[in-house]
């Protein structure tokens, strides 16, 4: 799938397919005969319900569960609102491509592959506070480059990014896609003290001052406040709803790309998982926003997908039990009275 223009983006968003519901009603009616009180596995029987709709079989598989990450820079970044240069973006990139990062060992642990993707790194987007972050063009390449990682065998997508002063952005976006004040998205970050906190505020309200006539478009507000990761993961979310391959959110950044979208259609975070909770303040509000629920709180506040890739072996956890439990008349077990 690839975005060659604005009108592929805004169908691709306004024409979501839904899971398979005879998949659905298979998983349930097999997850009610297993060999447990009903209902007593909780969520991991609706994640494997969920993953036989998505998936379209009544025994899901995670064979094959992919973590994407996207690396960008960021204009923003010169203000001052993270505790890190810009340069540790490429850094990181060359940290995962030698295996060294958090991301590399918790990706082995879970059984999944690794795509490291980054995005014109000597090219940082615009400083949002006073011009678009990027053109149309470059926003529709972003677009389709996150498209591009998706492929009909997988069988999970976890998404990640990677880029300093990239919480900014996703402040930004939560803002201007589901308003409430800046100070109420903003966080730490990497790390920020008081002083630092207060110029990232003050960023994203000039960003949203200067951005306040625009047009309310998901695209435009990616192509606006976003940066080239954030506006690939969003490409990457929807290519994974053509080919309905589930997909695993990871932290406060990765699921800001898809406030622009659930603005215009709600539906967008259907297909999706929420991995976990980020520190990062701004999270919690998002999730609630999405109606998702997530996995786990581990107080984890890393990205490059970290929380995702430790979700997807509850993924694994749930997968199990559906596809390996016996059902009572297997067992020779009487059903509840
Ligand atoms: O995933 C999160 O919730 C999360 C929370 C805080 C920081 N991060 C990571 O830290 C970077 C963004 O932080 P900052 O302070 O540079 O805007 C970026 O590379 C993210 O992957 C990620
Ligand atoms: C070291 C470092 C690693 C990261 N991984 C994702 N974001 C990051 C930000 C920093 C600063």
């Amino acid at each position: 799938m690839s975005f060659s223009s604005i009108t592929d983006f805004e169908s691709a968003l306004a024409d979501l397919s839904g899971p398979d519901p005879a998949a659905i009603a298979a998983a349930a009616a097999r997850q009610a005969q297993l060999t447990k009180p009903a209902g007593s596995l909780a969520r991991l029987e609706d994640i494997a319900v969920f993953f036989a709709g998505w998936q379209g079989r009544e025994k899901p598989r995670l064979d094959r569960g992919r973590v994407a990450i996207f690396a960008g820079n960021h204009g923003v970044a010169a203000r001052g609102v993270s505790a890190f240069p810009s340069d540790v973006t490429a850094l990181m990139v060359a940290n995962f491509a030698a295996g060294g990062a958090a991301i590399n060992a918790l990706a082995e642990a879970a059984g999944l592959e690794l795509t490291v993707v980054p995005i014109a790194l000597d090219r940082p987007t615009e400083d949002f506070t006073r011009a678009p972050a990027m053109s149309e063009a470059e926003c529709l390449e972003a677009l389709s480059i996150g498209a591009s990682v998706v492929t009909p065998d997988l069988d999970l997508l976890a998404v990640g990014e990677m880029g300093i002063g990239n919480s900014t952005a996703a402040a930004a976006l939560c803002a201007r896609s589901f308003g409430g004040r800046a100070r109420t998205w903003v966080g730490p970050g990497t790390g920020l003290d008081m002083a630092g906190m207060e110029r990232k505020i003050a960023a994203v309200e000039s960003a949203l001052a200067f951005h306040a006539n625009a047009p309310s478009s998901a695209f435009e507000t990616l192509r606006r406040l976003g940066g080239r990761e954030i506006v690939a993961i969003a490409g990457a979310v929807l290519a994974a709803r053509r080919l309905r391959v589930p997909v695993m959110l990871d932290g406060f950044i990765s699921g800001s790309a898809l406030a622009p979208l659930a603005a215009v259609n709600p539906a967008i975070t259907d297909h999706c998982l929420a991995g976990h909770c980020s520190a990062e303040p701004g999270h919690a509000r998002l999730l609630e926003r999405f109606g998702l629920e997530p996995l786990l709180r581990l107080e984890m506040r890393l990205g490059e997908g970290s929380g995702a890739a430790v979700a997807a072996q509850i993924v694994r956890s749930a997968l199990a039990a559906h596809d390996l439990m016996a059902t009572f008349a297997e067992a020779g077990i009487a059903g509840a009275a």
